[in-house]
């Protein structure tokens, strides 16, 4: 046996059971088959051996020892700080809006992931269900039939939402335009109205949460939340993009203007993570299209000179050949005008085709007479410069998208028009067979509207047209007001900025894992490094 095997205690050993190991072929920290706390305590106490200790720092099992503990509680560490930030698997939350617009109700279903809900963009459209039918306000005879009319959808919104979450998703019902007009003409319908829906969205197990007439200033607003929410423009530098909804009874232009806003009624603040922003805001009460129709239509009948005979109302708005017999009351049925008196209860409604003519007889709808202030869109309503890009939405995009307008200039949108307003109605009607006659033939009027609201009214010019984007959706949502409604009242638009991690989890993951392993790598090179230089040292000493 070599000298140091004999005398030195702890170390000693560890060089012998080594030397033994390669000789026998045996490894690990047996020596001659006897436990290594047995030859160490065999070996102990003899001290007569040179001092080789010294030069030798490194015992084998020691620094496996040390190494194994190191390389578990990395890992241990690793593993606890990856499940500890490992998403949980994907719980959703539930809301319900109703838009109750002038011409039909519209239920839209929301989720988002429940512990995101403060980021922006995480609110999506899970479903949307048109409700059969007119929209609530033309219930005022029959409120009953108002809250009815829902229950198609809602029984759908409990097929689609997992049952147990029904009790906590929030049922919101917004009423816009058509309502605004009914209370204003009969204020106990617009509340029996509003009474029978309650009622018949209080039997779902959703978490009811009100019923109510939205002003036009939160119609603008939240339809502005909502475009820029889902194009992640609020936590962003970046500018944001202009709102414009046109439905069936009122309009709306919100934007961030760059100019002061002059009017009290028309400004809106808001702090959204973090930012604040003042927005302009405008609703035309009576603007939408199919009010916009019957003005212009009745300033026609007014206009006519003899109002004792039948009259055979001629509109450039409407295709050459086109003729129906209506009734006037379907014309003046509107507290946007008043009535005017006439022998016949009908008249005959007959298409000339010139969009010229149209333009000028829609112009007569905005009052441009006067304006207290700077500058006005119509009706002495206040109007910064229209500035950066916008959303056009609802009536603008389903007519501007049927005419195929959504993306030419300003130029040959109106060459356009002006081609489809005169071609023949009964080639209209050929060419689109399926489209019920009444939306066919207000295509060119709704087109020529557009138009010229958009360029007489808001100012818009064909050098910044193609600023105007018609847009339905953005992502799977739809453009409108009812998002940024519940993002509003569920409070999942923080005023301010929320604390985000440094990097996002998978980041986070491999940044460990990567940073661990090279621990590891530099804990195995120090080792060798040590056990080499150990090995020289004996050889020197041997
Ligand atoms: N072509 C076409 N027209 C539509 C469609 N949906 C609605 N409209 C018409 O477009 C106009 C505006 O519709 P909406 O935006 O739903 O209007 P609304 O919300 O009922 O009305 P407001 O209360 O004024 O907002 C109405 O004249 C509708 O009849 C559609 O899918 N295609
Ligand atoms: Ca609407």
């Amino acid at each position: 046996m070599p000298k140091t095997e004999a005398s030195a205690p702890g170390r000693i050993c560890m060089q012998l059971t080594r030397a033994h190991g390669t000789a026998s072929g045996s490894k690990g920290s047996h020596y001659k088959g006897i436990p290594l706390s047995l030859a160490l305590s065999d070996t102990g106490g003899n001290t007569h051996m040179p001092d080789v200790k010294v030069k030798n720092p490194w015992h084998r099992p020691v620094v496996i020892v040390l190494v194994a503990f190191i390389a578990v509680g990395i890992i241990t560490m690793v593993s606890i700080s990856v499940v500890q930030h490992k998403p949980l698997p994907q719980k959703y939350k539930y809301g319900i809006v109703l838009d109750a617009g002038s011409s039909h109700t519209s239920v839209f279903i929301y989720q988002w992931p429940a512990e995101k809900e403060n980021n922006t963009g995480m609110v999506q459209q899970l479903h949307t269900c048109n409700v059969k039918g007119k929209g609530i306000s033309s219930y005022s005879a029959n409120p009953n039939g108002a809250g009815t009319s829902l229950q198609e959808c809602m029984d759908e919104a409990k097929q689609k939402i997992p049952a147990h979450r029904h009790s906590e998703t929030p049922v919101y019902l917004g009423a816009t335009a058509g309502m605004r007009l009914l209370k204003m003409e009969d204020d106990p319908a617009s509340e029996k109205v509003l009474v029978s829906v309650e009622r018949s969205l209080k039997t779902y197990p959703f978490s009811y949460q009100g019923a109510r007439i939205l002003s036009g200033q939160e119609e603008g607003a939240f339809g502005w939340i909502t475009v820029n929410y889902l194009n992640e423009n609020l936590r962003k530098p970046t500018g944001t993009l202009g709102a414009l909804d046109l439905g069936g009874a009122s309009t709306q232009i919100t934007f961030v203007p760059q100019q002061e806003i002059e009017s009290y009624d028309n400004s809106i603040d808001f702090r959204l993570y973090g930012n604040d922003y003042q927005l302009y805001t405008h609703s035309f009460l009576c603007y939408g299209k199919d009010q916009v129709l019957k003005l212009s239509m009745g300033e026609k009948l007014r206009s006519t000179p003899d109002k004792t005979h039948h009259i055979e109302l001629k509109d450039p708005c409407f295709h050459p050949g086109y003729n129906l017999s209506k009734t006037v009351q379907s014309v003046f049925d509107t507290p946007c005008m008043q009535t005017v008196n006439m022998q016949n209860e009908t008249f005959t409604h007959v298409g000339t085709g010139n969009w010229v003519q149209c333009q000028e007889s829609i112009r007569k709808v905005f009052n441009t007479s006067h304006c207290p202030y700077s500058s006005c869109s119509f009706n002495g309503v206040f109007l910064p410069s229209v500035d950066g890009n916008f959303g056009a939405f609802s009536a603008f995009y389903f007519v501007m998208d049927f005419l195929n307008l959504t993306n030419d200039s300003f130029d040959k949108t109106k060459q356009k028009l002006m081609t489809y307003c005169s071609t023949p109605w009964k080639k209209i009607v050929e060419n689109h067979p399926r489209i019920k006659e009444k939306y066919l033939s207000e295509y060119c009027f709704a087109g020529t509207y557009i138009l010229t609201l958009l360029e007489d009214g808001y100012k818009f010019t064909p050098e910044n047209w193609n600023d105007i984007k018609f847009i339905k959706k953005i992502g799977d949502s739809d453009a409108g007001w009812t998002l940024g409604y519940m993002l509003n009242l569920t409070n999942m638009i923080p005023a301010e900025d929320p604390d985000t991690p440094l990097m996002p989890h998978g980041g986070y993951v491999t940044f460990m894992l990567l940073f661990s392993l090279l621990i590891v790598v530099l804990l195995l090179m120090a080792y060798m490094y040590f056990r080499r230089s150990t090995r020289s040292g004996q050889k020197d000493i041997v």
